[in-house]
């Protein structure tokens, strides 16, 4: 399924936070949105997967106006992994994610085999299918975060949308996270602050800054040295690796290019 977003604006208290922003993800794409703390990036997708209104513009997901789809039938559609999901009561890891069936039940249907196996299969695809009696409150924060993977695995909506999937997870899961959600085949839409993630994992990246869109286009087009020195304000070598093929940065630290440029003077 693709999303086109079309001229959003979205006000928080009266301050419009993200403004007229435009976008377009393709059936299949990964889309990675970057952007420093405070930019917009979570406002543009909670504006997406709906936790926000927003008060101008139109989002569309395949042919369907997204502000008119009901609650059941957009979690059909899209699953979301942000920040602020995680419940705080005392579920097992495994009904965690069970909940993630609900859109495609009817009010308080039982578990079905078929809801069972699908369950167990993502828990599997993120590694805590032994955990699964554990009391997900008891969790670290990285496995929290792999359990609500797992939840939007379940889900096996078309499109994911992911708020810093990342987050809390050490190198290993990271990189696991997205190569599983790439495996899955489906719409990504991600917002991501490792940068190199974002250049292996993602097709196409939106910058945003300051609640716009400023660049936009595939890892090697958008992540230069201009474009992060401008937006992030660092000094950066950029290369495409010889082993992955793929845009690969390297930060250089404020005092070794001040170091470097006193040398050579
Ligand atoms: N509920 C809210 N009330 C007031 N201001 C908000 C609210 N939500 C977001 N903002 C403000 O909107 C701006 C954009 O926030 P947003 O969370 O979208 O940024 P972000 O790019 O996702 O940031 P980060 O990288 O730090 O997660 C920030 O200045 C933030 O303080």
């Amino acid at each position: 399924m693709k999303i086109a977003v079309q001229n959003v604006t979205t006000t928080i208290q009266k301050r419009p936070i993200i403004q007229d922003m435009s976008l377009d993800v393709g059936s299949g794409e990964c889309i990675g949105i970057i952007g420093p703390n405070g930019s917009g990036k979570s406002t543009l997708l909670k504006s997406i997967y709906r936790a926000l209104p927003y008060d101008a513009g139109e989002i569309y997901v395949d042919r369907i106006d997204w502000a008119a789809c009901s609650a059941k039938e957009a979690a059909k559609y899209m699953a979301v992994v942000s920040q602020e999901g995680a419940a705080q009561f005392d579920f097992s890891v495994e009904e965690m994610v069970l909940m993630g069936r609900s859109p495609h039940k009817k009010w308080f249907e039982a578990d079905s085999d078929d809801d069972r196996r699908v369950v167990k299969r993502a828990l599997e695809q993120v590694g805590l299918w032994e955990d699964r009696e554990r009391s997900f409150i008891t969790l670290s924060g990285g496995e929290k975060q792999r359990v609500m993977i797992a939840r939007a695995i379940a889900q096996q909506a078309q499109i994911l949308v992911l708020d810093e999937p990342t987050n809390h997870l050490d190198i290993h899961h990271q990189l696991q996270v997205m190569e599983i959600a790439r495996e899955l085949g489906v719409t990504i839409i991600a917002a991501l602050h490792d940068l190199n993630i974002a250049a292996a994992y993602c097709d196409r990246i939106y910058v945003v800054d300051n609640g716009e869109i400023v660049a936009s286009g595939t890892p090697a087009e958008v992540l230069t040295e201009q474009l992060l020195r401008r937006v992030f304000q660092v000094e950066t070598d950029v290369i495409i690796h010889p082993k992955t093929n793929s845009v690969h940065i390297t930060y250089l630290p404020a005092r070794s290019v001040a170091a470097v440029a006193e040398v050579s003077r």
